[in-house]
């Protein structure tokens, strides 16, 4: 097929078409038979008139002229034939031997000049010659444009292709570069020419690039190709994903001759590939890579992530003996946000929050969205308890801040919980488990803080499961028990009040405190029917010793969030309170500032309306959450009690015991009365008591008992309680 081609282009297959132009027949006819008797293809013309008409009507590849002929010489048509095919060769064949003539003719564009009379065998060889002659400068220019219509047509397929076509030298110099490398990367191809294509590899893919073109199996059965990132023009840090597929080129099949053909570096040409631009597809798979391991709200490490981060760390961490914390944290007030506000305002929140937790945390912390408002955090090699302790803090702190939603200015806290490996479990999910369980222990307690997970917060699913049931079976058949812990006046050793505290006689596991079955009951959402009977109970056992001689005995009940938290909390309390006939100012509820600081608005409609029925409102763990002076001042608050490790910092002389200071000034200046918890020693109620601080709570006067020992208690001797403890 080649060989037929290039025949084509070289040799013309049709026998040269040859005009004869003389006003002698006789001539005339004599030289055409010549020509034919060598297989010319001859048209005859008697005169110059008759040869400028074939001259119109048919193409010709040589005329052979006379020059002296009437009405139109040779010269004219030797002038039509330039005009009408510049193609046609001219001979002279003419009696005129001037050097004028024959100069003229010349000049006209005669390739030859034959004088008659002629010699046929030297005419015959001079046509053979010019025929010839213009057979070949015929071909060449025919060969010449198709070289250059296929040549443009090569040219225009590579560069019109979507991919970057390039060839490179022995050294990985670029030979060529198609135009397409400006379209998708801004360089001219000239500036890239001769340059090595390290010029325009990202600098992290500069060693496997480099290195993949030297591999040494490279060949056309097993083409090179390898992804890498090409730099754009003019940017440091813009790259575009490609592929590239390189092939070497083989000597044999295209022989090069010292210089590249159509190259730029003067080197033969080696490789030749294409580049293909595959940024969509990378970023589609970055994306689709990103959404499976992320949460696309807050772009945070979604639950799979976290997991496979936690997994490694754990093994580092067992492998180097270090210490690593995971964190569960539960936002609190998120839902009332979410409900009042829109899902789109949660969302904000959401994003928020995130944005400022991830402020506290160093680079290599994994803090993940597990869903809803529940995030955790991995802190890998800490040291111990302490840095997890800081970091608890500072997660605090960073969303006590409101936040401003749409014109709304909004509170959050969150809820932490702290497993520490490997003490609080070795594996994934013992940790995040033990974690979520310490959360749930912060939420019994009034939200907002943070919890060390302990084994004594364990029950493990089993068990779980087995005390769940427990519990509601423990609520059916009334097991849970109701102690009272006394509030005595210190100057006159009198009981004043009685605190409430929930015990559960388990019938095989003995009395159970809330510690051991409060989280799970806040979780299960048994603590509202738990409360309303400790209540119950409480109204019975309090409301039957006031009728009996202590008419100002006050009765102090612990609530939990949740139940506060319920839309018909004063309506329930106050349902139980009438059933059982209990004065409600003999009443007061403990709630602790976190409960307040839920939800502010909600909560201080609540106790205004249970202020209004008479039920005084003590703050539990004063000062160690927000202590807060201005919800202090807007709400019927009547009784602060002072937590239990401030009463313990006393003996040290410490920090603490300025906090009690404090707080029993600010409770003088508000008019409010206090209690001090957890007073243990006669230092304590010494020290308390010159702080004009004179009701207290503690293992001093002694724990909580059961109702039959308060009967026997408030009968007998006020004094002697300091004995009884
Ligand atoms: N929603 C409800 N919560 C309740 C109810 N009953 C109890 N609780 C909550 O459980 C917390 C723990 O209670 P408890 O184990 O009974 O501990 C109380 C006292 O026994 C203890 N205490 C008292 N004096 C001392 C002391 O001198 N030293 C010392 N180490 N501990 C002491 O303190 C607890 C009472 O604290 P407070 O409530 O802050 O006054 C309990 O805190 C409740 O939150 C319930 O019915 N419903």
């Amino acid at each position: 097929m080649a060989t037929e081609h290039n025949k084509d282009i070289l040799t013309s297959s049709r026998c040269p078409r040859i005009l004869v132009v003389d006003d002698e027949p006789r001539l005339l006819r004599t030289l055409a038979d010549l020509l034919r008797s060598r297989d010319y293809d001859v048209t005859e013309a008697l005169g110059g008139r008759e040869a400028c008409l074939q001259l119109q009507q048919k193409t010709y590849d040589l005329a052979l002229l006379d020059l002296n002929m009437p009405q139109v010489d040779g010269f004219q048509v030797m002038k039509e034939a330039n005009q009408r095919q510049p193609g046609c060769g001219l001979i002279v064949v003419s009696g005129e031997s001037s050097f004028n003539s024959v100069s003229r003719a010349l000049r006209r564009g005669a390739l030859d000049y034959i004088r008659k009379p002629f010699d046929p065998e030297e005419l015959l060889a001079t046509v053979e010659g010019v025929v010839g002659k213009q057979t070949l400068i015929r071909d060449h220019k025919r060969i010449q444009s198709r070289l250059e219509k296929s040549e443009a047509l090569h040219r225009y397929i590579v560069n019109s292709s979507p991919d970057i076509v390039f060839m490179l030298d022995e050294t990985g110099h670029i030979c060529f570069i198609n135009n397409k490398v400006e379209s998708l990367l801004g360089y001219p191809t000239a500036e890239l020419c001769g340059k090595h294509f390290r010029h325009i590899l990202d600098d992290r893919d500069v060693a496997r690039g480099t290195y993949a073109m030297q591999g040494p199996d490279i060949s056309a059965d097993n083409p090179r190709v390898l992804e890498v990132r090409l730099k754009t023009r003019g940017s440091r840090k813009a790259t575009r994903h490609f592929e590239i597929t390189a092939f070497p080129i083989d000597p044999q099949s295209w022989p090069q001759t010292g210089k590249t053909q159509g190259g730029c570096t003067g080197q033969p040409a080696r490789y030749y590939g294409i580049a293909r631009d595959v940024t969509e597809r990378k970023e589609a798979e970055a994306f689709i890579n990103f959404q499976a391991y992320h949460d696309l709200l807050t772009r945070l490490p979604n639950r799979a992530l976290f997991k496979d981060r936690l997994e490694l760390a754990i093994t580092h961490a067992r492998r180097g003996q270090q210490k690593l914390a995971v964190m569960f944290l539960d936002l609190d007030r998120f839902k009332v946000v979410n409900d009042t506000l829109g899902h789109a305002m949660g969302d904000r929140l959401l994003q928020a929050v995130t944005h400022r937790l991830e402020k506290c945390l160093r680079k290599g912390d994994t803090l993940s969205r597990f869903g809803g408002d529940e995030f955790t955090l991995l802190l890998p090699c800490i040291h111990g308890p302490e840095d997890a302790r800081g970091i608890a803090r500072k997660l605090i702190q960073a969303l006590k801040a409101p936040f401003q939603l749409g014109g709304h200015e909004v509170f959050v806290g969150v809820s932490i919980g702290i497993s520490v490996f490997p003490e609080a479990g070795e594996t994934m999910d013992m940790l995040i488990q033990n974690a979520d369980i310490a959360m749930y222990h912060v939420k019994a307690r009034g939200k907002d803080g943070y919890r060390f997970y302990s084994d004594s917060m364990s029950i493990n699913t089993a068990n779980r499961l087995s005390l769940e049931r427990d519990l509601r079976l423990a609520l059916e058949r009334n097991e849970l028990r109701v102690f009272y812990q006394p509030q005595v006046c210190s100057r006159s050793n009198r009981v004043v009040g009685l605190e409430a505290l929930v015990r559960w006689q388990h019938p095989e596991r003995g009395l159970l405190y809330p510690r051991d079955f409060l989280p799970l009951a806040e979780e299960t959402r048994l603590v509202g029917k738990l409360s309303e009977q400790v209540i119950d109970q409480a109204c019975r056992d309090v409301g039957r010793w006031i009728s009996t001689g202590h008419p100002d005995l006050r009765l102090a009940v612990n609530l939990s969030p949740s139940q506060v938290e319920h839309p018909r909390f004063v309506e329930t309390l106050m349902n139980h309170v009438s059933a059982h006939q209990f004065p409600p100012a003999n009443l007061e509820i403990e709630i602790t500032e976190n409960v307040i600081m839920n939800d502010l608005e909600q909560i201080s409609q609540k106790l205004k309306e249970l202020a209004a029925t008479g039920v005084r409102i003590a703050i539990d763990d004063f000062g160690t959450g927000y202590s807060s002076l201005n919800y202090l001042h807007r709400l019927p608050i009547h009784t602060l009690k002072v937590d239990q490790s401030f009463v313990k910092a006393i003996r040290g002389g410490d920090d603490g015991a300025c906090i009690v200071n404090a707080i029993v000034a600010m409770a003088h200046g508000l008019k409010l009365e206090i209690v001090a918890e957890g007073v243990e020693t006669d230092d304590q109620l010494t020290y308390l008591k010159s702080l004009g601080c004179h009701q207290v709570q503690g293992f001093f006067y002694g724990p909580a008992r059961p109702a039959a020992d308060i009967t026997s208690l408030l009968a007998g001797d006020a004094l002697s309680l300091a004995h009884t403890g």
